[in-house]
């Protein structure tokens, strides 16, 4: 029996569960033990790698959260966000790390997986990749520097079976962009212009979301002013990125003391 840090994975059969189940799977410094799917999937008492068309690996698929949790050190969670609520409380019960990617939280979803932090290590962020958590850095550093001449604009692209918009990226992208302003993007957000809207609103966020194909994950923020401009631009061409800095954050969770984190904290890039 090995001692590494055993990792559950939920919503095993999605695109990032299985990304995730094949980045752990190939770890040295950890070990898949567990895979969560929605009650009534068909996934549910296979084993998770001849689900996955691949060899067995000795771990059946289970709808029953609180069994899975039970001996995990970690969760790794990007699904949906009622199931991520849920699954926050067990998580808390159960005193894992609870690494959280689903986007498309509420506030009031928010709001519930801050008081789970109270009892347990939660990371959370709308992406786990190293170039978008820079790119926050570098984006909240030019809208710092530059005044409201610059019309601030968040532009992202994703495959059409996306639910949510604007993207938790473009969110972060938007926050670290209001931040660098000093001002609150819930006060300057500009989402889903459509008909005679009027003039852009000097000072503004804008944010516009294109769905199509199997596009991973496309983000520029432009800042706009007469006579030039400037784009920071990230593009993402593999699910990889995302899994592989979920699982960094689960192993940089385990012994930690219980509150919220983000991926700039895994990362060690918080400048705060
Ligand atoms: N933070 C990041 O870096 C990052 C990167 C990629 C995707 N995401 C987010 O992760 C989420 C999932 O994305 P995806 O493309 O893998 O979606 P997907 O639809 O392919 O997968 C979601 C899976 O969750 C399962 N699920 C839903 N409710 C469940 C429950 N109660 N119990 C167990 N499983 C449940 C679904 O059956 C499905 O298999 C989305 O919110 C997406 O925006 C975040
Ligand atoms: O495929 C998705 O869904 C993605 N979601 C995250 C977001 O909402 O920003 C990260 C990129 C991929």
């Amino acid at each position: 029996m090995s001692d590494l840090p055993g990792i559950v994975v939920t919503g095993a059969s999605g695109r990032m569960g299985q990304m995730l189940m094949r980045t752990i799977s190939d770890s040295p410094r950890a070990r898949l033990i567990g895979a969560l799917e929605r009650p009534g999937h068909d996934w549910i008492g296979q084993d998770v790698g001849v689900a996955m068309g691949g060899a067995e690996l000795g771990i059946k698929v289970t709808d029953d959260p609180l069994e899975a949790f039970a001996s995990a050190q970690a969760v790794i969670d990007f699904t949906a966000p009622a199931a991520t609520v849920e699954f926050a409380t067990i998580t808390a019960q159960a005193r894992c790390v609870h690494v959280i990617g689903t986007t498309g939280l509420s506030d009031s979803d928010i709001k519930k997986l801050d008081a789970a932090a109270r009892h347990a290590v939660i990371v959370r962020a709308g992406n786990m990749s190293l170039g978008v958590n820079l790119l926050t850095q570098l984006t909240k550093r030019v809208a710092a520097a530059l005044d409201e001449d610059f019309d601030i604009e968040v532009i992202e692209a994703h495959h059409n079976q996306k639910v949510d918009a604007p993207s938790g990226t473009a969110l972060m992208l938007g926050e670290a962009a209001a931040e660098g302003r000093g001002v609150s993007l819930d006060n300057v957000s500009d989402r889903g212009r459509d008909g005679i809207t009027g003039k852009r609103e000097r000072g503004h966020i804008g944010f516009s979301a294109i769905r199509g194909g199997d596009i991973v994950g496309e983000h520029d923020v432009l800042f706009a002013a007469p006579g030039e401009r400037i784009v920071l631009r990230h593009l993402a061409t593999d699910r990889g990125i995302f899994a592989r800095g979920a699982l960094k954050a689960a192993l940089w969770g385990i012994g930690r003391k219980p509150g919220a984190y983000d991926m700039l904290d895994v990362l060690g890039l918080n400048e705060n």
